[in-house]
This record gives structure tokens, sequence and C-alpha cells, in this order.
């Protein structure tokens, strides 16, 4: 734990009766930045968010608020506040008093209050929309006044539960935009729940991406990018290419009936691994320059780039994002880097990854290093 760290959840659990939806779940988030929880329907993301704001209790397991226990912390004693779904505006109450309901309740002075719902609305563009009635506000609209209620309040952590999943696309987008912009306008911690994997990448400092309650890997939009602990994130996050292969040795592994250069350590000599190689680190080539050679089996165009599919010798599956385009039932090269081939264990967790490599260090990476050289 450092000084930054504001919330820290150490081998939390959830059950329900005997349905166990967070399994000994442990992170830690830092003061001022944004993060993500990212995994798809029912993975526990709701959870975590109703556990940090005191509307539920960890069944096993502790949370920290600044280095103190917070678990029977009831949620208005917590300074931290939920933009929910459905925005969970008043729709009998104008925006002014929306937006001040909450300090209304804390019984602030008037002038105070009036102050700071100025400011707050000042911060989500909403300047001068204080009569207006909720009714007469677009949903991007709504959106905002439910920010600028949970800002009023200056908590410490912003939690954000799907908050973009009613708006259009293009409203999305901008959104996106903005929301990110007001988190390093106010510099305080968001922690925003999705299952859209575009907008966390384009969103957050840090992804935690969850599968059935628990956190398969964490880390910044491009170490979870490049570096899938495993399948299941390495399919969640963009298309890969992921085929069986087999390490001959330390950077030498095998697959599609040849034998690779890659960049990742840590697997024994022999064990069966999984490869991904992302479509857009494929080079489409001359059969005879390729690394490996496939016939083309489907093509679509896509705007940006075609998407080609095909099959190598071995019988794997690959596709390639290419802006060459090629023909149907045609043999092509695929030629990549040995930087683009990403090496993954199957059904690893990051924890799991983290004490494998601990171990390896150990006896390991001198003996490998030596080999290469
Ligand atoms: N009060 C409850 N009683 C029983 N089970 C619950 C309760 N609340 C949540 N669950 C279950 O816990 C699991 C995790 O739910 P959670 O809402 O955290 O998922 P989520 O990742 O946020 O999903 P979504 O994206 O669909 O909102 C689900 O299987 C859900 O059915």
């Amino acid at each position: 734990m450092t000084e930054k760290t504001i919330i820290r959840f150490e081998n939390v659990t959830k059950k329900y009766d005997q349905d166990t939806v967070l399994n000994k779940v442990s992170f830690e988030i830092e003061r001022g930045k944004f993060y993500t929880l990212l995994g798809p329907s029912g993975c526990g993301k709701t959870t975590i968010l109703r556990l940090i704001a005191g509307f539920i209790e960890p069944t096993e397991g502790n949370i920290y608020f600044n280095g103190k226990v917070i678990n029977n912390v009831p949620a208005d004693k917590r300074q931290v506040n939920t933009v929910f779904q459905d925005y969970a505006l008043f729709p009998h109450l104008n925006v002014f008093e929306n937006v001040a309901f909450g300090l209304r309740i804390k019984k602030m002075k008037k002038a105070d209050i009036a102050e700071k719902v100025k400011e707050a609305l000042r911060f989500v563009n909403l300047a001068g929309y204080e009569e207006r009635e909720i009714s007469e506000m677009s949903g991007g609209q709504r959106q905002r006044v439910a920010i600028a209620r949970a800002i009023v309040n200056e908590p410490e952590i912003l939690l954000l539960d799907e908050p973009l999943s009613a708006l259009d696309l293009k409203l999305r987008t901008e959104m996106q935009y903005e929301l990110r912009e007001l988190q390093r306008r106010l510099g305080i911690t968001f922690i925003f729940v999705t299952h859209d994997q575009e907008e966390a990448l384009a969103m957050s400092d840090e992804i935690f991406v969850l599968n059935e309650g628990e956190i398969q890997q964490s880390g910044t939009p491009i170490d979870i990018y490049d570096e899938p602990i495993n399948r299941f994130v390495a399919d969640f996050i963009g298309e890969s290419n992921i085929v069986p292969g087999r390490m001959i040795r330390d950077f030498l592994a095998e697959f599609a009936g040849q034998q690779f250069e890659c960049v990742d350590r840590g697997f024994s000599p022999n064990e069966t691994v999984e490869i991904i190689i992302r479509p857009e680190d494929l080079e489409m080539t001359e059969p005879e320059q390729g690394n490996l050679v496939i016939k083309i089996d489907s093509q679509l165009f896509r705007g940006v780039h075609y998407e080609i599919s095909g099959y190598d010798q071995a019988g794997n599956e690959w596709l390639v994002h290419s802006t060459k385009r090629a023909a149907v039932g045609d043999s092509v090269g695929l030629r990549f880097d040995p930087e683009a081939i990403h090496v993954m264990r199957f059904g690893e967790t990051e924890e799991e990854f983290d004490r494998r490599l601990e171990g390896y260090g150990q006896n390991g990476t001198a003996a490998a290093e030596g080999e290469r050289q």
C-alpha cells in the first residue's frame, strides 16, 4: 500500500446465500486516477461499486478507505458518491433543486448552496440551465445533471455505474471525452463500470478486467491490450488470433508446425501454451516471404481495412486486418515481428502469473539469458 492508496480490497468475498459473486478479490485504488471495472454481465462489477459505496457489506475480507477498515461504515458516512445507470434524478424538481438536494439534507446555508450548485453546473457545462425541468433535458444533459448532483458533495471518489449505456453512439463518444476531461479537472478518483472494452480502453488510467467474480488482470489500457494474461482477457479486449503452441525453450515457441522466436519468458521447456497475435500485427505478403502461409477463406471490407481470414496448413484459423485486398481461395504469406507474439498459459490469472514469475526470477532468468547469448 502506498501513500496514494485511497481504497484497498483485501481478499474480499461477497456471497448471496450460497452464491459466491466475488471471490477473494484484492486490489488497490490510487487517489486522483480514472479506473474502469470491465467485464461481462454478471461478473461482479456493480457488486464492487456497491461495496465501495457502502450499500452492501463484504461476507469476508476487508475494505480500507485511506488506510482504515470501513466494512461496516454506512453509505452516508463515506466520502463517495454514485452516478447510476438510470441517473435516478427527481423528475418533479428542476435542475437546480436536483443538484442542491444533497446539500439541503446536510442543512447547508442557502447562499452556500447557490454558490456550490452554480459551480457544479459550470463544471459539467450546464451553467444557465438552473430553472429547466428534467423533462426538458436531453439524455446527455440529464447525465450531466446526475454528475453535477454527485460532485456537488465534493466526494473523494465518484462511482459511475454504466452511466453512458442509455446514450446513442455519437453522444456516448462525446460523453466519454467529457467525463475523462472532468476527472482531470476535478482531480478526484473515478471508478467507472462498463462492459464495453473500447470505452474502457479510451477512458481509463487503469482497467480491472473481471470474470466470474475474480479479477483476471489489472493494468493500463496498453498493458492489457498488448500483454493479456489469458485467453479470457485476450478475447474480451479487442480481436485476437489465439493458436495452440509449445515452448521449445525460453524465447523460442513452436506453433502452426514451425518454430518462432518470441519475447515472452517464464514458461518451462515443452510447456503447452497459447499464442496470441493481434490481427493488425500480421502483414500480408507473397507466400514465400511470409512466416507462415494461409489459404484465404473470407474477406470483408471494413472501411479502414479489409478483414481477411483463412487457415494455415496446421488447420489454425487466422484473422488479418490489411489495407491490401486479396481474393478468396488465394494462398498468401503472413509476416510478423517476434515482438508481436504473446505467450499465455490457459486460464492463468494475474496473481497466479506473478507467483509463478517470482519463483522463476530466482533460478530461471539468468539461465535463460545465458542460453540466448
Ligand atoms: N441482491 C442480490 N441477491 C442475489 N444475487 C445477487 C444480488 N445482487 C447481485 N447478485 C448476483 O451477483 C452477480 C454479480 O452481479 P453484479 O450486478 O455485480 O454484476 P455486473 O458485473 O455488474 O453485471 P451487469 O453488467 O449485468 O450489471 C450476478 O450473478 C447477480 O445475479
